[in-house]
């Protein structure tokens, strides 16, 4: 199955589901996520998210909807897919969707966004999300040529504050600038009214991650509310 751009349709107002383990964490193994993602998927996830070459195989034979693929290289900077090298790997890996830094900072490689973005589009039939952190971000990505902006590092780049939740302000910016294309709600989104609340500000669809696949985490809000 080929993602294209009319294609992306079917992800309208539906929820998106990042399965992500870090490394040294018990769940960082391919066939975990691709189980994580499988019962996401049977819950009602139109489509799933995840990072790392492998993770991105195992889950391509794990759902039959859309895959996100990512690589993150390092924390700092620019770490999300931060090359077209990187991009490339993951779009050979299976991903229908490669998300790639959609910042207007400087990359690894020295390639501008609208290269990346280009270059993808050149030698892969992957479709580019842009993972944006601010609505300056968000223009530049849709004029680089990017199939779909995401909210992601929005908190995360010194751009904006880093919200307690979604940077809802920041989706009803981009959402009402009307770029024309997906805006893609990502970050922090931790409940379903908030995930409501995301498509209400103007999301086209929402991706939660954390509240859904990361047990230490959630483990830790329920044991801090015990505690606090
Ligand atoms: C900033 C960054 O590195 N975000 C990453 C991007 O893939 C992931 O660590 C997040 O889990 C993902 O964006 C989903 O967000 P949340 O887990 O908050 O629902």
């Amino acid at each position: 199955m080929i993602l294209t751009p009319a294609g992306l349709e079917g992800l309208r107002s539906q929820l998106i589901v990042s399965c992500q383990a870090y490394p040294g964490e018990p769940m960082r193994d391919p066939r975990t996520t691709g189980q994580v993602a499988a019962s996401a998927v049977i819950g009602g996830a139109a489509a799933i998210r995840v990072q790392g070459l492998a993770d991105v195989q195992f889950t391509r034979t794990a759902v039959e909807v859309p895959v996100i693929g990512l690589w993150k290289d390092g924390h700092d900077g620019v770490f999300i897919t931060p090359t077209l090298r990187h991009a490339l790997a993951v779009a050979n890996a299976g991903a229908h969707v490669v998300a790639i830094d959609g910042t207007r900072r400087e990359r690894p490689d020295g390639l501008s966004l609208a290269e990346t973005v280009a270059g993808i589009h050149a030698e892969s039939q992957a479709l580019v999300m842009a993972d944006c952190g601010s609505f300056d971000d968000a223009v530049a990505a849709v004029e680089a040529g990017a199939d779909l902006i995401g909210t992601t590092l929005a908190g995360y780049t010194g751009e904006r504050t880093k919200t307690d939740g979604p940077d809802l302000e920041l989706l009803e910016r981009i959402a009402s600038a009307g770029l024309g294309k997906p805006l893609i709600a990502e970050g922090r989104i931790h409940t379903p009214a908030q995930a409501r609340l995301a498509l209400d500000a103007g999301a086209f669809a929402v991706v939660v991650g954390t509240a859904i696949t990361h047990p230490a985490s959630i483990t830790g809000w329920f044991k801090g509310a015990m505690h606090a």
